[in-house]
């Protein structure tokens, strides 16, 4: 029953007839015969009662992923979803049934009466019991294995460079919160990194520090918390990376290779399964030739494979938060010698989809309190209630750093705003392909069903396109991904799974052809481009009918960053009530730290809406 541990299971009276004939109407999607791969099997597994359940497909909706089965004994569906408080999923699936139910939106009638989801979640767990329900056995052992990396120097430290608008960076206002910031450095020389550091820091290309760098390299090295948040494709990662390293290599650390438990010393979480890679990478070029070994873990691979990575020596480990609490479940990760925790992509760590693994893993045994251990949280973007949730995981005297507008656009990317309407969507993005030729593409789509149909829809055009989201295989996500950076599939249909962090060279456009619901998630998909000082051109399709409630904030957006804002979409923010808030500092920069109670506002409760809405995001996330 391993795989099951997160696993919570709900049975829904009778109601089958309705979704097997694929009838069911709620907005939270609707079943499909989509088998997972790993259920195709068929039905037939025992229960408690013998041969009770049968699988009749997998319910895929805009935001649960579970499965279904039947009971032709009882008359039941039962609903599994996969790690759901890991992923954000047991919320919705609560929010479903209670709906369903006959909860807030009246619904289906059923049987109603349910004062709670919580209630008639009881309700169902009590069920479930009486009728001594076992669950089936997990999905198959991953046996995926990724190919191993190259070691050529020149791989190692491929990079792309930095853009005519990388010495723009110092103009950016830089606003340091909290008591005693220490002086901030202007150059690498003065981070005072050890001679291998110094090396890797010039041969990855880095002549001099963004203002991220600048600011938190010298925090960090000072031992203090800190909450960054700078704009997409500034450097973050490597504002953490160097002086963390650098400490490592004063206290002079080594990975042991006999130990039957390792005990890393820094701890990287981030959300996606391609990030934390891409993380890994870069601490693994930063530790070239040092005695730091950093390892990463994430879901979709073998497990028996990374544990023996991570049995290798493991001083750095990089991981996403699933998997991550897996492994350490497992006993393989000691984390007694823990000095460094680093959440990136903060606020999406620590939003409704995450933070229970969060606070889990900072409540793992062994793990130091936060008075004994360094916290440290990098984002774009940082709704306020995140920031106050984040102030848990970290010391009081923790230092807040903003560079530039917290949650503003990289004015590096030029924002076209076009007015579309649902039916016309397929052929405007052909005609925005027409401009981009072979010219790097990522196409944001909000389901994975849509991507699959749109880059299908682009093959058929003779447009070579890739796709990456949450039910393809890791073994296929790797191989889009390198698809997509070596050029072979100059087009990228992905969902939000690929809209934090990805550092992909040469990435020229963006188009958002289904809008998120949340505008944090907007600047971060257009912040794939227009990275470390180079330009990009990000185009939005706008469907009055389905996207007005982003437009008040999309509106904040582009201004922010200088954009110009059609009059149409003006008037559409006018009429309409945004749900997200934005700063709209704009020109003149503001405080934005939550403790300063500053200019920046956003409305938490509409924050927690824009979040619990957003789409079809929560299982795509690790
Ligand atoms: N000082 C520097 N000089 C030159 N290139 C740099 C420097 N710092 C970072 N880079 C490069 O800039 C690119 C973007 O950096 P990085 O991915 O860390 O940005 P980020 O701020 O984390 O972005 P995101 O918010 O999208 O996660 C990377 O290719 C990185 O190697």
């Amino acid at each position: 029953m391993d795989n099951w541990d997160e696993l919570e299971c709900v049975l829904v009276e009778s109601g089958m007839s309705s979704w097997t004939s694929g009838g069911q109407s709620s907005s939270f999607g609707r079943p499909t015969d989509k088998v997972s791969s790993w259920n195709s099997g068929g039905g037939g597994f025992g229960g408690g009662r013998g041969k009770l359940f049968k699988i009749i497909g997998s319910y895929w909706g805009g935001n649960i992923t579970g499965l279904s089965y039947y009971s032709t004994d009882l008359k039941f569906l039962l609903f599994f979803t996969y790690r759901p408080r890991v992923q954000g999923r047991w919320w919705r699936l609560q929010e479903f049934l209670f709906r369903w139910f006959g909860g807030s939106q009246g619904g289906r009638g059923g049987r109603g009466g349910f004062r709670s989801a919580d209630s008639l979640i009881k309700y169902f767990r009590r069920l479930s019991r009486s009728h001594n329900l076992t669950l089936p056995p997990g999905p198959p052992k991953v046996t995926y294995v990724p190919e191993a990396l190259c070691e050529k120097e020149s791989s190692i430290f491929a990079h792309y460079e930095s853009g005519i608008n990388f010495d723009k960076y110092d103009d950016i206002l830089v606003d340091v919160s909290g008591s005693n910031p220490p002086k901030a450095i202007m150059g690498f020389e003065e981070a005072a990194l050890c001679e291998s550091l110094n090396r890797n820091v010039s041969k990855s290309g880095y002549k001099k520090p963004t203002p991220v760098q600048k600011h938190g390299i010298p925090i960090i090295a000072a031992g203090r918390d800190l909450m960054a948040c700078a704009q997409t494709g500034s450097g973050k990662t490597a504002a953490f990376l160097l002086p963390i390293l650098q400490q490592l290599m004063v206290d002079g650390v080594a990975a042991s290779q006999f130990s039957e438990i390792q005990e890393p010393e820094v701890i990287i979480v981030a959300p996606t399964r391609e990030l934390i890679n891409q993380i890994y990478m870069e601490a693994r070029k930063f530790a070239h030739g040092t005695c730091v070994r950093p390892v990463v873990v994430y879901g979709g691979i073998s497990t028996g494979h990374t544990i023996r990575e991570i049995l290798k020596g493991c001083n750095v480990l990089c991981g996403t938060p699933g998997r991550l609490m897996d492994i350490i479940g497992r006993g393989k990760i000691g984390l007694s010698k823990l000095r460094y925790l680093v959440l990136d992509e903060a606020d999406r760590m620590l939003d409704m989809g995450f933070e229970p693994a969060m606070r889990k893993l900072v409540g793992s045994p062994g793990m130091p309190a936060k008075e004994h251990r360094q916290t440290l949280m990098f984002s774009a973007t940082y709704p306020e209630d995140i920031q106050k949730l984040a102030a848990d995981f970290l010391k009081k005297d923790y230092l807040f750093l903003a560079v530039g507008v917290v949650g503003g656009a990289c004015s590096d990317v030029e924002q076209v705003v076009v007015q579309v309407t649902k039916f016309s969507k397929r052929d405007q993005l052909l005609e925005v392909l027409k401009t981009t030729g072979s010219e790097r593409t990522m196409v944001f789509v909000e389901t994975k069903r849509q991507a699959d149909f749109i880059a299908t829809f682009l093959c058929q055009e003779k447009v070579n396109t890739t796709s990456i989201h949450g039910d393809r295989e890791q073994r296929e996500r790797e191989q889009a991904l390198g698809d997509f950076r070596s050029g072979r599939c100059p087009v990228l249909v992905a969902t939000s799974v690929a809209a934090r962090g990805l550092d992909i060279k040469d990435v020229q456009h963006i188009v958002n052809f289904d809008l998120p619901n949340n505008i944090d998630e907007y600047v971060h998909r257009i912040g794939r481009t227009g990275r470390c000082g180079n330009t990009g051109r990000a185009v939005c399709f706008f469907d009055p009918e389905a996207d007005s409630n982003l437009a008040r904030s999309l509106v904040k957006v582009l201004s922010g960053a200088q954009q110009e804002v059609p009059k149409w979409l003006e008037e559409a923010a006018f009429s309409a009530h945004g749900t997200t808030g934005f700063n709209p500092g704009g020109r003149t920069f503001a405080s934005t730290d939550s403790r300063k109670g500053g200019s920046f506002q956003r409305d938490g409760a509409s924050h927690l809406a824009a979040t619990l809405s957003s789409g079809a995001d929560d299982d795509e996330w690790e």
